[in-house]
């Protein structure tokens, strides 16, 4: 299995005590498969997408990557998974502003050992045109392609998206998604994708909704 979750709990601790906001989830992702993490803010999405990316641990329960438990392995084999294996897109795009678009294309890709053609990845995503603009004179919709295409072109075997179409109008959220699931496809690479979006949602292989900690 790409991505195993099992009976995983997550308390924060808060000024009125312990708020358990993760309580007992379970779920798969397969190799090829796409599947969409819904339900209302605060239920916890960014919380299980973050440790399934080994950024936090879980207070019990196990969370499997190709077989490995990011949360008991050591510092180097996580490093290693999460470089080679997992590609995050996040709500903040952490683009490099010392890089044009085309070098933060090409960054990840080149650390993960991989060549990638930017022209490419640019003309997929609709960045043709930016690609030697400095991220600062990008929208945030740009941006967000822009971090996105560069997740993709690591070819990632797990991909890890939290609302990566949040800041687009629909049809360019909709022509990135569709990106999204070609690359997932031709890579066979697995996508765990958070929105708030029904109608993306309904465009994915599976979708698992979160309601008070646990799978609705
Ligand atoms: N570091 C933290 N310390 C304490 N509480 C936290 C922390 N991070 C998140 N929370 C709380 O945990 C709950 C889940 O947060 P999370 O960001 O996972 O929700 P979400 O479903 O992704 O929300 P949204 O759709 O609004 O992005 C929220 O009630 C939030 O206030």
């Amino acid at each position: 299995m790409l991505l195993s979750v099992r009976d995983v709990v997550k308390t924060y601790s808060t000024a009125d005590g312990p708020q358990v906001v993760l309580d007992g989830i379970s779920l798969d992702v397969k190799a090829g498969e796409s599947l969409a993490l819904t339900g209302e803010s605060g239920c916890g999405k960014s919380t299980l997408l973050h440790l399934c990316a080994g950024l936090d641990t879980p207070d019990r329960g196990r969370i499997e990557i190709e077989g490995t438990d990011i949360a008991s392995a050591a510092d180097a084999e996580r490093a290693r998974l999460r470089r080679e294996a997992v590609g995050l897109v996040f709500q903040q795009f952490n683009l490099i502003p010392s890089l044009t678009v085309r070098d933060n294309l090409t960054f990840h890709a080149r650390l993960a050992g991989r060549g990638v053609d930017p022209a490419t990845l640019a003309d997929r995503l609709g960045l043709t045109p930016f690609l030697d603009r400095w991220p600062e004179q990008l929208s945030g919709g740009q941006q967000q392609r822009v971090a996105i295409g560069r997740t993709l072109a690591a070819r990632p075997r797990l991909i890890l998206a939290d609302e990566p179409t949040g800041n687009l109008d629909e049809a360019t959220g909709d022509a990135v998604l569709e990106t999204m699931q070609e690359a997932a496809s031709e890579s066979g690479a697995g996508l765990l994708m958070v929105t708030h979006s029904e109608r993306l949602a309904r465009r994915m292989d599976r979708r698992l909704h979160l309601r008070a900690g646990q799978v609705a």
